[in-house]
């Protein structure tokens, strides 16, 4: 039973944190895309999503390895037991510097009950500005969609929606992504939902078939794909969702098709399509 005016009295609440860009976290994410870095290469894909870790003390994290859920907190408590990322709009206002001091504000824009095929789901869409902590301009903005699913329903495995890309893409990778990047991602966002690296949790707690890849990481390697196939033009745009799950051991491939600034994005897993994205490049 989700309470509407419970979620109404949400919207609007803000919470602030306070990190660096630290180089070291940075150079593992670009050690996990299987590339060296340096300062000097500016912040990799999507290194973004590796700040402002949810740094709950122990005591407080909960049963799926997230932190506990608090009334008094900015998400509302949703009482829907899976979460997932459903999907994020970034745009890239200005250049993160490696070593930067930042500050990010984050307000609840929405909480909105569905119903779905696979169930009934709360998505929460929370919007992040990041700034340096010396103040200026806004250098990312984020619109981040969450989903909260009601408990999957026995005795079998969940089934995934099963969905096909809509368009035709020129530029083709691929790559399989097993339980050691799933964890090495997880360590490096200090996320400990149990979805990512337990796999009896994820099977028998949540109905998942694998390891669940994660969302922000999936739209890493999909990120990565875009720029190899905008040879070094900048992005000002990104912006993804996650259609379907995706697990560990799995062939993904990534297409693009770019016309002009404009670039369409999908991974597909052996199934169907697994996320889509969307860009803006820089003149070319
Ligand atoms: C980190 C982290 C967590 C993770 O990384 S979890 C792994 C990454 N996330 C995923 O793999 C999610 C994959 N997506 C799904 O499994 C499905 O999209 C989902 C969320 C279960 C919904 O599927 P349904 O088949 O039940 O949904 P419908 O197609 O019937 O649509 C019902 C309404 O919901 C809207 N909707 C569906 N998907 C999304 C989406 N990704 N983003 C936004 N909205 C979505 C859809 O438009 C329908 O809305 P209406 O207004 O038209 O009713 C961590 O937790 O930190």
């Amino acid at each position: 039973m989700i309470d509407n005016a419970s979620l109404e009295r949400h919207i609007g609440r803000e919470e602030q944190s306070e990190d660096r860009a630290d180089p070291e976290r940075l150079r593992r994410l670009s050690a996990l895309l299987d590339r060296r870095w340096s300062p000097a290469d500016g912040m990799p894909p999507l290194g973004h999503f590796l700040l402002f870790p949810p740094n709950e003390i122990q005591s407080r994290i909960g049963a799926d390895g997230h932190p506990l859920r608090d009334p008094g907190g900015m998400l509302p408590a949703i009482s829907l037991p899976r979460r997932m990322w459903a999907g994020s709009r970034i745009q890239f206002e200005g250049i993160v510097e490696p070593g930067a001091r930042l500050v990010r504000r984050s307000r609840l824009v929405s909480a909105v009950p569905k119903s779905g095929r696979s169930g009934h789901m709360v998505f929460c869409t929370v919007a992040h500005e990041i700034r340096a902590t010396s103040g200026g301009p806004v250098l990312i903005s984020e619109q981040q969609d969450i989903v909260y699913r009601e408990a999957h329903q026995g005795p079998g495995l969940a089934p995934r929606p099963v969905m096909q890309p809509e368009f035709r893409a020129e530029h083709f990778s691929g790559r399989t992504v097993g339980p050691v990047e799933l964890f090495r991602y997880s360590a490096l966002t200090f996320n400990a939902h149990r979805i990512h690296y337990d796999r009896e949790y994820a099977r028998d707690a949540e109905g998942y078939e694998g390891l669940v890849v994660h969302g922000p990481f999936l739209a890493t390697l999909m990120f990565d794909h875009l720029l190899q196939a905008a040879g070094g033009r900048r992005v000002l745009e990104f912006s993804f969702r996650a259609v379907s799950p995706s697990f560990d051991g799995e062939d993904l491939r990534f297409g693009a098709t770019i016309e002009g600034d404009k670039v369409r994005l999908f991974v597909t897993n052996p199934v169907g399509l697994a996320m889509t994205g969307q860009a803006r490049l820089a003149g070319s």
